[in-house]
């Protein structure tokens, strides 16, 4: 007894669980159904089969809506507890967890108006089940989940497609695998034309799980019994048919209790000389323990299935939880903290691209090995330094008095004019690498996960980072820019003390012609040790200006990217953090839905182990 009361009870746990989260089978199908994977006893029958009399007899109570048209018109989820002799019965709601009915007739108005607060009064029919629970030492463990009746017509007041939709909605229960179907057929009608029977034929060919059940035997005609069905010869089921004799309109009329009800079927079966030799299978009783006992094996057949979905499903929304990100406190102290893992996170994706380990810090490499040297290379010096120009310089230079021995002004002239030609590439190579640098922090930004839930402080961090880069470009091409100002402010002596001499240059020659100081050879000389000098000076900066731009730009970034953004970041309230913690809408609902159902799981784990005996 106690192994059934648990595990019914524990399905019936699972299935409150569920229904608190809004899963009742087919809907959302975002998560899959733990319900539907609940082996459930699901009521189904045509108009005044006599379903409800069914119920209220399995119970031993009247407490169920009555009326004319659509009645039930959202499934009742009826679970039973057996309670010890003599205790006092009494019902109990879900959506009214601190209320106890001990008044039946009380029970009956809620159903009904809880029936009403979710479809109106416009006689509408929905999917969302009432629970109801009754503690009572007349019933067994059980649960039933009574279903709209099936109908030909719609009455007055009801929508054109409610003969549909009831038959959807009931459908949407009974094909389900783990649905026992509880079919109720009126004797008093040709077992071909049952609703019911009908149904259950479609979704469960076999008669597996479906339970006949034959109301009204007490209204056959006279001369005519219901032998062929209960004996499975009109239709045949896996379980056996089971009889039964419900208060008739006249007793209910009467208010006959129903346990004098039960007692006059049960004898009407004992004195029955057609159904005498069946009566000890007979009965509403009868078929109340046949039920119980039978969802309790089902039960503990499928508890390995349901532990082994809720495992899977535990695993799939906790590595969903980690995709989507932990939900963020609430606390000023805790968001700061989150705000700088993030931070953290991105500067570790920045460096390894930097570094080596991600791609892109061969880019700056690149700039200083290509770019760097053709743009030095591509210096217009050929025309600075022309015969031509050369000439004018140097001419320009000497005025009015042309130079005795050396121009030296002209050198000066020609020597600074050149190299103020090496400015441009200087500040090429910065602008190219701060560009490969802007390049790295986007990939960064997209390639740090961590960051994708908050795009108010990705678009934060992105400011911060090109705000910091923008100042490492200016401050580098202050340094680049000097390289080569220092380059024209002291010119390197050794060079010019290394030149051969113009006079001794021509001692091999005494026969030249002293006008040659000022003729084309002359001038092509100065030429030619100016383009040397600058030749020099361009190897120089093609070493120094990657020194002045690693030294500036790229150990920066690397060491300080983020430190102005960390120091206002000291200075922020709560509420600024918790507006650059603003996650994307839809992210938030998805992982509240998560967490909800991972609660859900969780939950139904607890209780499977809690029951770990029944193995
Ligand atoms: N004599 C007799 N009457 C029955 C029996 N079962 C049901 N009835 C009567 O048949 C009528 C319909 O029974 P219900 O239990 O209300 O049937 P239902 O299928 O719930 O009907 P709806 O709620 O209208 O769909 C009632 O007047 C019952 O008294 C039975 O076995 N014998």
């Amino acid at each position: 007894m106690t192994t059934m009361e648990s595990l019914i009870g524990l399905v019936n746990r699972i299935q409150r669980a569920c229904t608190v989260l809004g899963d009742y089978g087919g809907g959302d199908n975002t998560f899959s159904s733990l319900w539907e994977a609940l082996p459930s006893v699901a009521v189904v029958g045509g108009q005044s089969s006599g379903k409800s009399s069914v119920l209220e007899s399995i119970v031993g109570r009247d407490f169920l809506p009555r009326g004319s048209g659509i009645v039930t018109r959202r499934p009742l989820v009826l679970q039973l507890h057996k309670t010890d002799e003599g205790s006092q019965e009494y019902a109990e709601f879900l959506h009214l967890p601190k209320r106890r009915f001990t008044d039946f007739g009380a029970v009956r108005n809620e159903i009904q108006e809880e029936t009403d607060r979710i479809t109106g009064k416009t006689k509408q029919i929905s999917p969302v089940p009432i629970h109801l629970s009754i503690y009572s030492p007349n019933v067994v463990n059980l649960t039933l989940i009574d279903l709209p009746g099936l109908t030909k017509v719609a009455v007055e007041g009801q929508p054109e497609t409610i003969v549909e939709d009831i038959e959807t909605m009931v459908r949407s229960y009974v094909e389900k695998p783990n649905c026992i179907i509880l079919a109720i057929s009126p004797a008093n009608q040709d077992i071909a034309t049952s609703d019911a029977i009908k149904l259950a034929r479609e979704v469960d060919p076999s008669g597996d799980r479906t339970f006949g059940v034959l109301t009204k035997l007490d209204l056959m005609d006279k001369g005519t019994n219901a032998l062929d069905v209960l004996e499975g010869r009109s239709y045949r089921l896996q379980h056996p048919w089971v009889g039964i004799v419900n208060r008739s309109q006249a007793d209910i009329n009467k208010n006959v209790d129903m346990i004098v009800a039960r007692r006059k079927e049960r004898e009407y079966f004992a004195t029955s000389p057609d159904y005498g030799h069946l009566a000890s299978k007979m009965g509403s009783e009868y078929l109340a323990k046949l039920l119980s006992q039978h969802l309790e094996n089902v039960i503990r057949s499928r508890i390995p299935s349901i532990t082994s979905l809720i495992n899977k499903s535990i695993d799939e929304l906790e590595s969903e939880m980690d995709h989507l990100g932990r939900p963020i406190a609430l606390d000023a102290g805790a968001q700061l903290y989150t705000v700088l893992e993030v931070c953290r996170a991105f500067e570790r994706i920045f460096k390894e691209h930097l570094d080596g380990g991600r791609p892109g810090g061969d880019r700056i490499y690149g700039v200083f090995d290509n770019q760097l040297p053709a743009a030095l290379k591509k210096l217009p010096f050929d025309r600075h330094l022309s015969l031509q120009n050369v000439r004018r310089v140097v001419s320009e230079a000497d005025g009015y008095q042309p130079h005795l021995i050396a121009p030296e002004q002209g050198y000066r002239r020609l020597i600074e004019g050149a190299l103020n030609y090496f400015r441009g590439p200087a500040e090429a190579s910065v602008d190219a690498v701060h560009f490969v640098l802007k390049e790295l922090v986007r990939k960064s930004i997209g390639e740090t996960q961590e960051l994708k839930r908050f795009p108010t402080l990705q678009a934060d961090i992105a400011a911060a980072a090109n705000e910091a880069l923008e100042r490492f470009r200016d401050e580098s091409k202050k340094t680049v820019v000097r390289l080569v100002d220092m380059e024209s402010s002291y010119l390197t002596v050794d060079f010019f003390r290394k030149l051969p001499q113009e006079v001794e240059n021509k001692g091999g020659n005494p026969q030249a012609p002293v006008t040659d100081r000022y003729g084309e050879g002359h001038f092509r000389r100065i030429g030619s040790n100016v383009s040397s000098y600058v030749g020099m000076v361009s190897d120089t900066l093609k070493n120094t200006i990657p020194k002045a731009v690693v030294f500036c730009q790229v150990k920066e970034a690397k060491q300080s990217l983020l430190a102005r953004f960390y120091t206002q970041l000291g200075k922020k309230e709560g509420k600024q953090l918790s507006q650059m913690l603003d996650e994307d809408p839809a992210l938030m609902e998805r992982r509240q839905q998560c967490a909800k159902r991972l609660e859900l799981y969780k939950a139904a784990r607890d209780e499977i182990d809690s029951v770990s005996w029944t193995r």
